[in-house]
C-alpha cells in the first residue's frame, strides 16, 4: 500500500451514513502514482468514495488528502482546482458540441491566463488554448478517435462517449483522476480502445488513478494494486492475483462462481 504521507489520495477513517444507513464505515485507502482499483459488489459504496474524494459529499467522519492536504468538506471546484479530476457512471458531455471541444472543456481550470484575457481574446490566450487543442487532439488519438475528434459528441454510441470523457478527465496530467465504471456498457472494441489508450498514457504521467469497475478482467490487465471495499470497509489490498484469489475476498464478495481467467 502506498505510504500515506506521499500517496496522492489518502483517506482515514471515513464514515458516511444516509439517515441510519451507513454506507462507509471507517475507509483507509492510500493511492499513489499509476493506476489503482476499487472493486466491490452493487451497493458496497464505492462511488461515495469517489464522492467523497472529489467533494461532492461531505463525510460524516475521517479525512481526506490530496497530495498531502488536507480537503475533507470543501466544495468540488476547489478539489478540482488542486488537479483532481473525475467520471461518472453515465457519461456528461455537451452532446452538440465536438469531441474535440468536450474534452477541451476539461482544460479551462488550467488556462494560466485569465478569463479576462480570454474574454478580449488576447493573443497570450489563444496561443494557450490552440497548446490545449493539440494536446486534447493527442489526448482523443490516443484512444482510437483521431479520426473523429469534430463529430457532435452525441453521435457517439455510449460506451464511445464514456472513452471522451476518460480523455476529458486525463487532459492536462490531472494529479488524480478517478474513473467511475468507465468499461460499463462498453463493447469489446471500445474496452480495448479505452485498455490501450489508459495503458499508453499512464506510462507518460505521473497521475494516480483510481478505477471503479466491475469488469474485473479489466481491473487485471490494468492496475498493480486493487482495493475491496465490502459492507463499508476496505477488506483487501494488494496485487489483483493474489486478492481475486483470497478466499476472504471470493466468499465475502465474488461467490462461490467467481473465477478470474489466468
Ligand atoms: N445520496 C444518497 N442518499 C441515500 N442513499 C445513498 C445516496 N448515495 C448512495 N446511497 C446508498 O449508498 C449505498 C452505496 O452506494 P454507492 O453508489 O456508493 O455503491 P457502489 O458500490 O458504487 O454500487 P454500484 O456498483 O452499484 O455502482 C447504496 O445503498 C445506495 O443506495
Amino acid at each position: 500500500m502506498p505510504d500515506p504521507a506521499v500517496a496522492s489520495v489518502d483517506l482515514a477513517g471515513i464514515r458516511v451514513a444516509f439517515g441510519g444507513n451507513v454506507v462507509l464505515d471507517g475507509v483507509d485507502l492510500a493511492v499513489g502514482r499509476g493506476f489503482t482499483g476499487l472493486i466491490g459488489p452493487n451497493g458496497a459504496g464505492k462511488t461515495t468514495c469517489l464522492n467523497v474524494i472529489s467533494g461532492y459529499l461531505r463525510p460524516d467522519g475521517g479525512t481526506v488528502r490530496v497530495t498531502g492536504e488536507e480537503v475533507t468538506g470543501r466544495p468540488p471546484h476547489r478539489i478540482a482546482a488542486l488537479g483532481v479530476s473525475r467520471t461518472f457512471q453515465s457519461p456528461r458531455l455537451v452532446p452538440n458540441l465536438s469531441a474535440l471541444s468536450n474534452v477541451m472543456v476539461g482544460a479551462h481550470r488550467h488556462f494560466r491566463h485569465g478569463h479576462l484575457a480570454e474574454l478580449f481574446g488576447l493573443p497570450s490566450a489563444r496561443r494557450e488554448e490552440r497548446r490545449q487543442e493539440e494536446r486534447a487532439r493527442e489526448l482523443l488519438t490516443t484512444f482510437g478517435l483521431g479520426d473523429v475528434v469534430e463529430r457532435d459528441a452525441g453521435s457517439f454510441p455510449i460506451g464511445t462517449q464514456k472513452i471522451i470523457e476518460v480523455a476529458r478527465a486525463l487532459l492536462n496530467d490531472p494529479a488524480v483522476a478517478l474513473l467511475d465504471e468507465p468499461a460499463a456498457g462498453l463493447g469489446a472494441e471500445d474496452v480495448e480502445r479505452l485498455v490501450a489508450g489508459l495503458t499508453a498514457w499512464v506510462t507518460a504521467s505521473d497521475s494516480a488513478v483510481l478505477i471503479i469497475e466491475h469488469d474485473l478482467g479489466l481491473i487485471s490487465r490494468l492496475c498493480p494494486q486493487v482495493a475491496v471495499l465490502h459492507f463499508g470497509r476496505i477488506i483487501q489490498f494488494g496485487r489483483p492475483d493474489d486478492v481475486l484469489h483470497d478466499p476472504v475476498v471470493v466468499e465475502a464478495y465474488l461467490g462461490a462462481d467467481f473465477a478470474v481467467d489466468g
